[in-house]
C-alpha cells in the first residue's frame, strides 16, 4: 500500500523530505543548457533534454537521503510533448532508484473525465484490451473543487493499484484564504474539505494508522495546519512552502503526530538551485552536491526539532 511504503522509506532513510523536481530552464546550469542546445537546437527538444540531464544528476545526488520526489508537471508540460517525455523518464528513473513518485498534477473534473486522468496517472490506460502504464507515478495531487464524484474515480485506482493521492486542503499561496477560508455553515471551506478527506481516508487505511488518502497543507499557515492535524488524524500531509516560500521547521512541526509521523515536507527551489545561493560554496558544475547538502541541512533542521519535542520516529 502506498502509505505503508512511504512510512517504510521515511523510517529507513530517517527523512520526511520530498524533493520537488521543478526544473526551471533559466536556473539550470549554463553548461548543461548550452550542450543541450548544441546537440538539439534552441527548441522544445533542446529544453527538454537539458531538464532531463539536470534531473538525472539531482536524483543521483539525493535518492539515498529521501523517501520521495514530487515532479510538478507544469514545468515539463510547457515544453510540449518533449517536456512530457522528460517528465515520464524522470518519474521512471526515480522509481528505479527506489523513490516514491508523487506526480504533482492537481487533477479533478467530472467523473468520467477524472477517470481518464486517473488512468493516465494512477491506473492503466486501455488500448483495445491492452492495459498500459502512461505515467509511472505512485501518488498524485488532486483538486477537490468538483466534489465527491471526482474523488471517487481516483479512489478506485488507489484501491486497485495501491496508489495514493494528496487532496488540496489548505494551499500555501498568499491568497489561498480568498476561497478556502470562507465560512459556510459555521465552518471554513478548508475544514469542510478536510472532513471530506477524512471520510475518504477511512477507505484505504494502512498498517500504521495512516491512509493512502492524504492532504496538501501549506507550510505557510501553521495555525491552520495544527487544526487540520486534529481534523484529519489518519491522513498523511504533503506540506509544500518550506524554504523559498518562507516556511521553517517551526512552522511545519505541528503537521507531525506524537510519533513524528504524519507529514512529508516538500522543498523545490531551495534544494534544486542551492548552488545559486548567495554564499554557496558550490560552483555550478557541483549543483548536485549543493542539492545534497541542502537536503542534509533541511533534514537536520526538521529531525532536530522533532527530537527536541520527543517525536523521534527513527
Ligand atoms: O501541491 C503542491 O505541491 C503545492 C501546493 C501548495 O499549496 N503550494 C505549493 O507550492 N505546491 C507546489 O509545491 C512546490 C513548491 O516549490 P518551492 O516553493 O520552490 O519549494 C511547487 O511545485 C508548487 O506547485
Amino acid at each position: 500500500m502506498f502509505v505503508d511504503r512511504l512510512i517504510q522509506q521515511i523510517k529507513e532513510k530517517k527523512s520526511n523530505i520530498v524533493v520537488g523536481l521543478d526544473p526551471r530552464l533559466d536556473m539550470i546550469p549554463k553548461h548543461i543548457r548550452e550542450k543541450s542546445y548544441r546537440m538539439y537546437g534552441k527548441n522544445l527538444r533542446g529544453a527538454a533534454e537539458a531538464i532531463w540531464t539536470f534531473n538525472k544528476e539531482i536524483i543521483e545526488s539525493v535518492y539515498d537521503l529521501i523517501p520521495a520526489v514530487k515532479p510538478q508537471i507544469a514545468f515539463y508540460e510547457q515544453y510540449g510533448l518533449e517536456g512530457l517525455e522528460s517528465y515520464q523518464k524522470t518519474c521512471r528513473l526515480a522509481q528505479e532508484k527506489g523513490l516514491l513518485v508523487i506526480g504533482d498534477v492537481k487533477r479533478g473534473d467530472i467523473g468520467t473525465t477524472s477517470k481518464a486522468y486517473s488512468d493516465a496517472h494512477l491506473g492503466l490506460t486501455d488500448v483495445e484490451g491492452e492495459r498500459i502504464e502512461a505515467f509511472p507515478t505512485d501518488a498524485i495531487t488532486v483538486n477537490p473543487y468538483l466534489g465527491d464524484d471526482c474523488l471517487k474515480e481516483f479512489m478506485k485506482d488507489i484501491v486497485d493499484y495501491e496508489k495514493g493521492m494528496f487532496v488540496l486542503v489548505k494551499t500555501s499561496n498568499p491568497t489561498s484564504g480568498q476561497l478556502q477560508d470562507l465560512e459556510a455553515g459555521g465552518k471554513r471551506i478548508y475544514e469542510i474539505v478536510a472532513h471530506l478527506v477524512h471520510q475518504w481516508s477511512r477507505e484505504m487505511m494502512g498498517a500504521h494508522q495512516y491512509s493512502s488518502v492524504g492532504a496538501v497543507v501549506g507550510a505557510t499557515y501553521p495555525e491552520q495546519a495544527k487544526n487540520l492535524r486534529r481534523l484529519m488524524p489518519t491522513s498523511y500531509f504533503l506540506v509544500p512552502g518550506y524554504g523559498a516560500q518562507g516556511g521553517t521547521a517551526k512552522d511545519i512541526i505541528d503537521c507531525f503526530d506524537e510519533r513524528g509521523l504524519g507529514a512529508i515536507i516538500n522543498s523545490s527551489r531551495d534544494i534544486l538551485y542551492a548552488y545559486q545561493k548567495e554564499n554557496s560554496e558550490y560552483k555550478e558544475q557541483n549543483f548536485g552536491r549543493a542539492a545534497r547538502n541542502a537536503v542534509l541541512k533541511m533534514q537536520e533542521e526538521i529531525n532536530g526539532l522533532l527530537l527536541e519535542q520527543g517525536k523521534q520516529y527513527w
